[in-house]
């Protein structure tokens, strides 16, 4: 592929100016089954304009098929996502525009190299052409790639490749950020060097991010705001602080005495619940998940 040539000190990626349309994402009684296996079954939830939100759960709890019905890679059925006022299932094309996705899945080319790969993306995002190398250019200094821009993917480390697909998903300026476990099978200097970009990037943009973790910690030291989902619900809601006060006050009106105060770790156990089922479509469900999950966390690992 023909690139472009990068120019030399890229502007910041423009600030969005606040607009009095409502929540940056508001989901109300989703649902969505795979024959039997009901992955969202009535979650509603609304994510202000800013807010990092964290959607928590154990494997197979639906987090993976909500974010692609609000990504509108899956139909809204039945169920209402407005991205920023616009209706996903009849916005489409609006909603994708605001829209910045990084799957669980590997969505950089291990054949071209890391500015090809988000010039692909500027292209499929329908970046104007005379905007192109610019804001790739952006796109790769906001992850910290400007120097391996010329370099093939395939020789970068894990954290280096989400990064990479973090400016693909940047390549569009987007509002919404969603995020499927971004940080799974990395170190935790690699962890937080993802984390700081995509700080860096909110505090210059104002860009909301919701996201996904299996980490108590990332959840708790990341997130503004927190939902508990377990078999396609949400179970609780709030920030980390109110969510452990929940659990306080659940264990007070149970009469449970004496224990020590509450992690996030706890609050999860207690909303989410241990066990993931026992019927076989759940059965099959956690095999698909695990294996997925191996998969992900290998190829970036
Ligand atoms: N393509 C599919 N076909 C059939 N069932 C699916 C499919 N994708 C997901 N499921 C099922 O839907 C349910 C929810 O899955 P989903 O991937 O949304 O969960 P998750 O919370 O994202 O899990 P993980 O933490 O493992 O990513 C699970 O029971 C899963 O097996």
């Amino acid at each position: 592929m023909r690139t472009t040539p990068r120019p030399p000190d890229p502007e910041p990626i423009p600030a969005h100016r606040p607009e009095a349309v409502g929540p940056a994402l508001l989901c109300d009684d989703l649902h969505y089954a795979f024959g039997r296996t009901r992955a969202v079954d009535g979650l509603s939830l609304r994510v202000a304009a800013g807010e990092v939100f964290g959607l928590l759960g154990p494997n197979g709890a639906g987090k993976t098929t909500t974010m692609r019905a609000i990504t509108t890679l899956l139909p809204v059925r039945p169920g209402v996502i407005r991205v920023f006022g616009h209706d996903a299932a009849r916005q489409k094309m609006a909603v994708r525009r605001l829209i910045g996705y990084v799957p669980q899945q590997l969505s950089a080319d291990g054949s071209l190299t890391g500015e090809e790969n988000v010039d692909l993306f500027a292209r499929v995002y329908d970046v104007p052409r005379r905007e192109r190398a610019e804001r790739v250019a952006q796109a790769l200094a906001a992850v910290g790639l400007s120097e391996a821009a010329g370099r093939l993917a395939a020789t970068y480390s894990g954290g280096m490749v989400r990064r990479l697909e973090l400016a693909q998903a940047l390549v569009s300026a987007p509002r919404l950020m969603v995020l499927d476990e971004p940080t799974i099978g990395l170190d935790p200097i690699a962890r937080d060097s993802v984390w700081q970009h995509v700080d860096a990037v909110r505090a210059a943009t104002g860009m909301t991010v919701l996201v996904t973790t299996h980490s108590m910690e990332e959840a708790e030291q990341r997130c503004d705001r927190l939902a508990l989902m377990h078999r396609g619900r949400i179970r609780a809601l709030g920030t980390p602080r109110e969510l452990k006060d929940q659990l306080v006050a659940h264990r007070r009106e149970s009469g449970a005495q004496g224990l020590p105060e509450p992690t996030l770790e706890d609050v999860f156990r207690h909303f989410a619940g241990s066990g993931l089922g026992s019927g076989p479509d759940d059965e099959r469900g956690e095999f698909h998940d695990v294996r997925r999950t191996r998969r992900t966390a290998s190829r970036v690992g």
